[in-house]
C-alpha cells in the first residue's frame, strides 16, 4: 500500500488542527476522555458543553498548558509537539481569553510590540510604527493604537486582543467565551470580522461558547462535550437548538424560571443609597448616585455597559472602597459593609469573578463554604463566636451544600481553584444563599455559566426575593435584567440616568440610555 505523505506545511494562511484521542486525568479524575475533534483550515468550530464538561481542559492541552495523559495534536495533518505556550505561538496557535490580558497603562501599539517574543530591549519606535501601520492596513479591524488600553471600551479591547494574536502570526485562534464582556453589537462585529477572516482562508477558529445564538450565526461546525466525553457534533444549521441543548445536558430536564410571587413592599426600603459619591482607585472613574432604593420583595436591576461605574457602586456597597460623600442605609441604619453589619442585617454579597473576589483559591471547597460561619458555634451564623474550628461539622455542612447546589468537585477537600468556573459560582451561591437573607447584592451572577446553571442560579435569586429579600442585581446582561427585575435602572457614566418598571420596560429605550443617549 502506498501512503501519501501530508503536504509540506505552508507558512501563511489558516491551519487545520485536530485532537486525536485526547485524554487528561487529574489524579484519579478523568477531565477529558478520548476526545477527537477536527477544525479544518478556514473552519469556524464551536465547542459546547456545560460547566465542568472539559472544554477548557481540551484547549489547554492544545495550547501546551497541560501535557495530555494520552492523545495528540495534529497541525495540518502532522503530529505537533507543543511544549508550552511559547511552542504554541511558534506553531501558529493563539488564544484569546474571557478576561483581558493587555497592559492597561500602555497604548495599543505598545501592547502589540511588547507581546512579541523577540521584542528588542531598545525599540526603534519609528520603524516599529511603520511596521504596525503596514500590518494594520491588512487587518479588518480599525483601532486607535495610540490610546492607552485603560481608555478603550470592552469591544475595542477584545479587538486589540485578537489583533495581538494575529500580529503574533496566529493562524488558528482559540476563543474562550470571547463575547461575555461585549455588548450584543460589539459581539456581532467582532465575530463577524473573525468569520470573514476564516472565509478568506486566513484563519481557523475554535470558539468556546454558551450562547446558541452566536454559535448559529457564526460557527460552521460544532462539537459537544459532556463529562469529559465527546457526545455529539455536526454542521451548524443541520441540528436544532433544542437538540444541541439536549446533547449538552443529557437526560436531565432544565428548569424554567420560577414565577415572582407577591408584590414589592413599597413602604419598606431595605437599601437606600443617598447622594453617594465615590472614586475608583485610579481616580479616573467617579460615581454619583443621587437616590437608589430597593424594597422588601423586590429585584432592582442595574443595567449598563461595562465600565460605567457599576463596579464602583458594588465596591462601595461591599465595603471595598469608601464613599467620598452621601450615605448608604440598610434597614434604617448607616451601613459601611463591615462583617458585623452584614451579619446583623443579613446582607449577602456575591461579587463578580467569585474565585478572585469571594474565595481563597488554594483552600478547600469545604473551607470556602465555611467562611461565613467558621467562627460561630454550630451552623447558625447568628450564634455566639467560638475559638475552635469544628472540622467535622464543616465537612458535613460542605457535603450537604455540595449535594444541594450540585457543585461538581472531585471531593469536598479539593482546592476550590480546581473547580470549573460555573462550579465555583455555585459553591459561592451555596454559601451565600442558604441562610435567610434580607438584602442580596449580586454582580453579574451568570457570567460564563452554561444555560442549565443559569436557570438554576436565576431561580435561586427569584426564590430569595419571593422569600422577602431585597435584591440589587448589577448585570451587564440586559436579557438577565429584563428577565429577573421588578424595576430597572440604567447606569451611565457613573449616574443613574433612567428608571422603569420591568413590566412596561422597552429594551430599545433601555439600550439607548445604556449607550449614553439620555
Ligand atoms: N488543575 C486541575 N486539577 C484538578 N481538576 C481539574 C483541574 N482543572 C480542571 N479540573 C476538573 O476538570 C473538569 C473539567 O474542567 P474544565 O475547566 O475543563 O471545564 P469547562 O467545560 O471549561 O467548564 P466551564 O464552562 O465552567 O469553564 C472539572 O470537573 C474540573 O473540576
Amino acid at each position: 500500500m502506498v501512503t501519501i505523505p501530508p503536504p509540506a506545511p505552508r507558512s501563511e494562511g489558516a491551519i487545520g488542527v485536530e485532537t486525536v484521542g485526547m485524554t487528561k486525568r487529574f489524579g484519579g479524575f478523568t477531565a477529558l476522555d478520548d476526545v477527537s475533534i477536527l477544525v479544518p483550515p478556514g473552519g469556524f468550530h464551536a465547542l459546547l458543553g456545560e460547566n465542568g464538561a472539559g472544554k477548557s481542559t481540551l484547549v489547554k492541552c492544545v495550547m501546551g498548558f497541560y501535557a495530555p495523559t494520552s492523545g495528540s495534536v495534529l497541525i495540518d495533518g502532522r503530529e505537533a509537539e507543543i511544549d508550552g505556550p511559547k511552542g504554541a505561538q511558534g506553531a501558529g496557535l493563539g488564544m484569546v481569553y474571557q478576561h483581558f490580558t493587555l497592559v492597561p497603562s500602555l497604548t495599543g501599539a505598545e501592547n502589540l510590540v511588547i507581546a512579541r517574543a523577540d521584542a528588542p530591549a531598545i525599540l526603534d519606535w519609528k520603524s516599529e510604527r511603520a511596521k504596525l501601520a503596514a500590518f494594520m492596513e491588512r487587518m479588518p479591524f480599525r483601532l486607535d493604537l495610540d490610546r492607552p488600553v485603560a481608555e478603550l471600551a470592552a469591544g475595542e479591547k477584545q479587538k486589540l486582543e485578537i489583533v495581538k494574536q494575529l500580529a503574533l502570526k496566529a493562524r488558528f485562534l482559540i476563543l474562550d467565551e470571547p463575547t461575555s464582556v461585549l455588548t450584543p453589537d460589539e459581539a456581532e462585529e467582532v465575530l463577524g470580522l473573525l468569520r470573514g477572516l476564516c472565509d478568506a482562508g486566513a484563519l481557523s477558529v475554535l470558539m468556546i461558547s454558551h450562547k446558541f445564538r452566536e454559535v448559529e450565526a457564526f460557527a460552521r461546525s460544532f462539537s459537544v462535550l459532556r463529562r469529559g466525553r465527546l457526545v455529539g457534533g455536526g454542521t451548524v444549521g443541520a441540528v436544532s437548538r433544542d437538540d444541541m441543548a439536549a446533547m449538552m445536558v443529557g437526560e436531565r430536564s432544565v428548569r424554567t424560571l420560577a414565577a415572582r410571587i407577591g408584590e414589592p413592599e413599597a413602604a419598606h426600603d431595605v437599601l437606600r443609597v443617598e447622594g453617594v459619591t465615590a472614586t475608583d482607585v485610579s481616580g479616573l472613574r467617579r460615581i454619583d448616585i443621587a437616590d437608589l432604593r430597593v424594597r422588601r420583595r423586590e429585584i432592582v436591576g442595574i443595567a449598563g455597559v461595562s465600565g460605567n461605574g457599576q463596579k464602583e457602586l458594588a465596591d462601595v456597597l461591599g465595603g471595598q472602597i469608601r464613599a467620598t460623600g452621601g450615605r448608604v442605609v440598610v434597614q434604617g441604619e448607616p451601613y459601611r459593609g463591615s462583617r458585623a453589619e452584614s451579619r446583623r442585617h443579613r446582607v449577602r454579597f456575591i461579587p463578580e469573578e467569585p474565585l478572585r473576589n469571594a474565595c481563597a483559591p488554594r483552600m478547600s471547597v469545604s473551607e470556602n463554604l465555611a467562611f461565613r460561619a467558621f467562627d460561630r458555634r454550630g451552623e447558625d451564623i447568628q450564634a455566639r463566636p467560638t475559638f475552635w474550628l469544628d472540622r467535622r461539622g464543616m465537612g458535613r455542612r460542605a457535603k450537604d451544600l455540595i449535594a444541594r447546589f450540585k457543585v461538581k468537585t472531585a471531593s469536598s477537600e479539593a482546592p476550590i481553584a480546581t473547580l470549573s468556573g460555573g462550579n465555583v459560582q455555585r459553591a459561592v451561591l451555596a454559601r451565600e444563599l442558604t441562610d435567610p437573607v434580607d438584602l442580596l447584592i449580586v454582580v453579574n451572577p451568570c457570567f460564563g455559566l452554561d444555560f442549565s446553571a443559569i436557570a438554576e442560579i436565576r431561580n435561586r435569586i427569584v426564590a430569595a426575593r419571593n422569600a422577602g429579600a431585597a435584591v440589587l442585581l448589577i448585570s451587564e446582561d440586559l436579557d438577565e435584567i429584563l428577565e429577573l427585575s421588578d424595576r430597572i435602572v440604567v447606569m451611565s457614566e457613573g449616574r443613574l440616568v433612567y428608571e422603569t418598571p420591568a413590566v412596561t420596560a422597552d429594551s430599545g429605550t433601555i439600550g439607548r440610555h445604556m449607550a449614553g443617549h439620555h
